[in-house]
């Protein structure tokens, strides 16, 4: 279970979000909500360790995660908004890299994934040759090869079309199912089952306060 208690997150003396506490527990999908700049990408630094909150702490397992890096990191996936391709290898070298560094146990073949994620026939282009929502889907097939418990994606269906959200939605899914948990901002609404999905809505800055 992921705990998150009373976080604030202060950015350029400027508070994004005061006392925010929530849970997070296998089999729940949580969608965050807010307009831009509201604190979203922030808020997700925090609970993968990129950024410390100002106050409050964050609990993997009942342990603060930063006391834990190493085994949290080891189950978690992170899909942030940079794609984390290598540009000049192809679809399919990038998936068996990430695959033999992060997940050599993990049979799955490279090939079929990138045939479920709509990109057959593009296997072997150079992925800085693909178009915005092909590398985007490459960076999302990712998740077909993870066994982390937790995902944490950010605006994943960014340039992705309708049939692509549909196959990510497919696959949140059922990772829910399978006791997973997922942390997901997106603008659009989320077609997922109600018995799996939790909503969190930030809201505006607090523009008045502020933090030194
Ligand atoms: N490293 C930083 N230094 C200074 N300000 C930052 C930093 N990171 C984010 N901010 C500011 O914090 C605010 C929230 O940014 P953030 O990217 O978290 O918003 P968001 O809700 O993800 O927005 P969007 O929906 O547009 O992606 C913005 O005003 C941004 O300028």
């Amino acid at each position: 279970m992921l705990e998150c208690k009373n976080l604030t997150c202060v950015r350029e003396q400027r508070v994004l979000f005061d006392n925010l506490s929530f849970t997070l527990s296998p089999g729940e999908i949580l969608h965050v909500e807010g307009p831009n700049g509201v604190g979203k990408t922030s808020l997700f630094r925090l609970l993968v360790g990129l950024s410390s909150p100002y106050a409050g702490d964050i609990y993997w397992l009942q342990n603060n995660i930063s006391t834990v890096r190493e085994s949290y990191y080891q189950h978690l996936l992170y899909l942030g908004h940079k794609s984390g391709l290598k540009p000049e290898l192809t679809a399919i070298e990038n998936l068996q890299y990430f695959q033999s560094l992060h997940n050599p146990n993990v049979e799955l073949d490279v090939w079929e994934t990138l045939t479920l994620v709509g990109l057959a026939g593009y296997e072997t282009i150079p992925v800085a040759q693909l178009s915005a929502g092909q590398q985007r889907r490459v960076a999302l097939a990712r998740m077909w090869f993870s066994d982390c418990p937790l995902w944490i994606l950010d605006e994943p269906f960014t340039a992705i079309d309708k049939s692509g959200v549909k196959v990510i939605e497919n696959l949140l899914v059922k990772h829910a199912e399978n006791n997973g948990m997922v942390i997901i901002s997106t603008h659009q609404d989320l077609n997922v089952p109600d018995t799996l999905y939790k909503r969190l809505m930030l809201e505006k800055p607090i523009a008045e306060a502020f933090y030194v």
